[in-house]
């Protein structure tokens, strides 16, 4: 980390703003320094986003001012990376540099191209990343498309000028190794000379990058620490606003199997086999492009599989048949939310009721209405969802609401079997020990739950169990004393 602040970038003082009577942003103030990584903190709907989107004149603040002058050099440039990135994956890193020379040209075109190589390179490099600049976007990691869109957002920066970098949720979709990557560049890029702002919710990440962590809570600073002086069970006090407790989980696996799968194939997945006991939860974990992505839903069936068996409480599954999934008690939240798990543009309780459950809806619309309001407050009491408006559109919750409703789904349907795709990816330390408790106590009650999740330190605090991919097959299994974070993350890395 810095030595100390450099030169202010972005003054910001008395930031407020509501949405109607939600108040996104109240009071906020804080300074940006050249050579500084300030991390923004908080849970889901504390107004991290908002605060983001105001820099970027997405939105006005109904009242405070944000001042880029510095004392030295012309105003600060403010460039944003958002989660989106923003780049043509079908496109070469070089052509997404801004660097493409087309496919028609002159004879001198050749030569052109070369020197459009070297530049992409030198900029890549000056971040200490040696890439493929002629490979396309698509088949680089995710911290690698992360690191173009840096390059590209800082092309043609030189040090006299005053910059400042934005990243909302980088690490996002990130794997162990990949964070640390990422986070590396993040930390030249304030080495040579720009300020660095960003929001994450890996609080653990933060504390290694952070020379600042400003955390919000219901639009309020509560906290303006140096990284250094703060651990990580402060920075959880800070964001929850009192500590959280850990999950306290026993094994309750009864041997009893209500998932067998025998030589799965899919696009990844080569050859799977694997079987979760009624009360048990298994992990499955590796890094992207392992498999550990698709396992999920070429069980369930929203994928369909090449090859293999796929048995549920002893009732063979046709591949690619996900009524009968439904049928015989599988439920599925997948990775994706927005695009997958939930329709944002219908209220909660139209979300939490569109999985039906034979034998429970009644003819007559009073007496559904009816049930579908007491259905809605049972499901947003037991998982704590807020603001406890049912009736608001889906898109309108904070990310770890909109979560615990899509879970709420289909837990209302009392599975057998729970499959699980990243259940807490952005979603803040509340709403995750929330959501782990949920699947706790599910498992408890008798479901078996097959978890993926880029997260090893999830895995290893929630599974009985976990098997590591890598190319498709399993490399590991891991119980016991031998289920730790380290363990997971040291089997997941191909030989
Ligand atoms: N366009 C909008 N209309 C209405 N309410 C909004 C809008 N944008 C944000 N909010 C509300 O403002 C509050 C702050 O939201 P914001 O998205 O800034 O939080 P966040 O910390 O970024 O959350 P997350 O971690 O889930 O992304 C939340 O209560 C949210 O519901």
């Amino acid at each position: 980390m810095t030595a100390g602040p450099g030169r202010a970038l972005l003054r910001i003082e008395g930031l407020t703003k509501s949405f109607g009577a939600t108040r996104a942003l109240d009071d906020v103030s804080v300074t940006i320094h050249s050579g500084e990584v300030l991390a923004v903190v908080g849970h889901n709907g504390s107004g991290k986003s908002t605060l983001v989107k105001i820099m970027a004149g997405f939105h006005t603040a109904d009242h405070g001012t944000i001042d880029p002058r510095s004392e030295v050099g012309p105003p600060t440039e403010l460039r944003f990376i958002h989660q989106d990135l923003g780049l043509v994956e079908t496109l070469s890193t070089r052509e997404n540099l801004g660097l493409g020379s087309g496919r028609d040209g002159p004879p001198w075109l050749p030569l052109r191209k070369a020197a459009e190589r070297r530049l992409a390179r030198e900029l890549t490099a000056q971040f200490g990343v040696d890439l493929d600049v002629d490979a396309l976007v698509q088949q680089l990691s995710p911290a690698e498309r992360t690191i173009v869109a840096i390059a590209r957002a800082l092309r043609g920066w030189d040090q006299d000028r005053n910059m400042l970098l934005v990243l909302d949720e980088p690490t996002a979709a990130l794997h162990g190794a990949e964070v640390d990557r990422l986070m590396a560049v993040v930390r030249r890029v304030a080495e040579r000379g720009a300020g660095v702002l960003f929001i994450s919710h890996r609080l653990d990440e933060v504390l290694g990058v952070a020379d600042t962590v400003l955390a919000l809570r219901n639009g309020r600073v509560v906290g303006n620490v140096r990284g250094a002086e703060v651990d990580y069970a402060g920075l959880v006090e800070l964001v929850a606003g009192g500590s959280v407790a850990a999950l306290d989980r026993r094994d309750t696996g009864t041997g009893d199997p209500v998932l067998r799968v025998r030589g799965l194939a899919g696009r990844s997945i080569v050859d799977l086999d694997v079987t979760v006991d009624a009360g048990e939860i298994v992990g499955v974990a590796g890094i992207l492009g392992s498999g550990r992505d698709e396992v999920c839903s070429l069980i369930f069936g929203g994928r369909r599989r090449s090859s293999g068996t796929v048995e549920l409480a002893d009732h063979p599954l046709a591949p690619g048949d996900l009524q009968e999934s439904i049928r015989h008690g599988a439920a599925f939240v997948p990775g994706d939310r927005h695009q997958d798990g939930a329709v944002m543009t219908m209220t909660a309780t139209e979300n939490l009721m569109a999985v039906r459950i034979p034998g429970t809806e009644s003819r007559w619309r009073r007496l559904r209405k009816k049930h579908e309001a007491d259905e809605a407050a049972k499901w947003f009491a037991t998982c704590g969802v807020v603001p406890a408006q049912p009736s608001m559109d889906l898109s309108q919750f904070s990310g770890g609401n909109q979560q615990k409703v899509v879970l709420a789904k289909w837990l209302r349907t009392r599975p057998r079997l729970l499959l699980l795709e990243e259940p807490t990816q952005g979603v803040d330390v509340g709403a995750k020990a929330v959501i782990h408790r949920l699947i706790a106590e599910t498992a408890g009650a008798g479901t078996g739950v097959l978890v993926a999740s880029s997260e090893a330190k999830e895995l290893a605090e929630l599974c009985d169990r976990v098997l590591v991919l890598a190319d498709g097959v399993v490399t590991a299994v891991l119980a016991g004393a031998e289920l730790t974070e380290t363990r997971i993350l040291q089997a997941s890395v191909p030989a």
